[in-house]
């Protein structure tokens, strides 16, 4: 569950004095997610979700996010848009956390995948790719490849307490992802902007069979364009014995070419970027498997997931061998 931070009934309607939002109807924690603490608030002018931002959101980032989701909505993305406060300011303060409230999306995420599903996130990834090209300000990626070794260190000696002889295999697959990463050794130029980098299935809303909208913008940054579909390759194309689903990863390149035609020398990179994605979620699972408590309230996700896929991804050289 999804609520590290209570917020007393009196805290919340005196925060909600700040705001032309209307009366409050009804407040209630979410369960789902893992980083920040989320509840849905009915008010008599509709739903809205209130965040609390928790341990890996820097505050002072904060700013880039809202202004992101601002502009992607601006521009037709659909996306949680922040309502600001009667100050201006969309970033507030409650329960000593730093909070915001965003507009409600309708939809569901889609809890077993399907081919059906995977066009229009591809559609709707290219949009946001698109859409952010208009957004200046630029947030490097914290968990890009110079944070990959640093978080393998911090786990160190721990990691094959997940499967025996994990530590080595990840100290060898560096060799084959870092020095042929784009600008490390592999092609510098490839097309950069504003990236969702975190667009899993649980961030991806449907209604009616249409996708509704994206949620979840807190791992956004500036990075590789193609690097956000290598995420989604990993997030979305692989079945729950770890064996590549073809005909999904075929739907999402159809789907993101039907907006924005990947260029040759993006397809040629989509092998390594989805060995760094591999990588870059199989670490922060690992270092969250490793720490956190027994009795948390949040189970932590399974790290052996994404190693299964790594050794995928490191055994499959070009796209060809993708079947895609
Ligand atoms: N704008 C929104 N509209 C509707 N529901 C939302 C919205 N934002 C969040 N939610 C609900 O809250 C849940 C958790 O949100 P979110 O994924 O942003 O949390 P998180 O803690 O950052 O999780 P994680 O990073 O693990 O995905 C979502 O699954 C969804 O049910
Ligand atoms: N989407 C991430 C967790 C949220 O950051 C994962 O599945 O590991």
């Amino acid at each position: 569950m999804a609520v590290y931070t209570d917020v007393s009934d009196e805290a919340l309607t005196s925060f909600l004095t700040d705001y032309d939002i209307g009366d409050l109807v009804a407040f209630r924690g979410i369960a789902e997610g893992v980083e920040n603490s989320n509840f849905q608030l009915r008010t008599t002018q509709g739903d809205f979700i209130l965040t609390l931002y928790e341990k890996r959101v820097n505050a002072q980032e904060l700013p880039w996010f809202l202004g992101l989701m601002q502009h992607l909505a601006g521009q037709g993305v659909s996306c949680p848009q922040p309502v600001a406060a009667r100050s201006g300011a969309m970033l507030n303060t409650l329960a000593g956390r730093p909070a915001a409230i965003t507009t409600f999306l309708p939809g569901v995420w889609p809890r077993k995948v399907k081919a059906a599903h995977c066009r229009p996130l591809g559609q709707a990834l290219a949009r946001l790719h698109a859409a952010g090209q208009s957004y200046a300000p630029v947030r490097a990626n914290s968990l890009g490849p110079d944070a990959w070794k640093p978080l393998l260190e911090s786990c160190r000696g721990q990691t094959d307490s997940v499967v025996a002889g994990l530590e080595a295999e990840l100290d060898a697959a560096f060799d084959h992802i870092l020095p042929v990463w784009p600008g490390q050794g592999g092609n510098p130029d490839l097309p950069r902007g504003q990236i969702h980098a975190d667009l899993f299935p649980d961030n991806v809303f449907f209604l009616k069979n249409m996708l509704s909208g994206l949620i979840d913008f807190y791992f956004a940054c500036t990075d590789i364009l193609a690097y956000d579909i290598a995420i989604c390759l990993n997030a979305w194309c692989f079945e729950e014995d770890g064996s590549f689903n073809v005909t999904f990863a075929r739907q999402l390149l159809l789907g993101y070419d039907d907006v924005r035609p990947l260029s040759a020398q993006e397809r040629a990179a989509l092998p390594v970027l989805a060995r760094g994605a591999a990588m870059r979620f199989l670490l922060t699972r690992l270092y969250d498997w490793i720490n956190t408590p027994a009795d948390a309230l949040v189970t932590p996700k399974d790290p052996l997931d994404y190693v299964k896929r790594l050794r995928f991804h490191l055994a499959t050289e070009t796209l060809d061998g993708y079947g895609v």
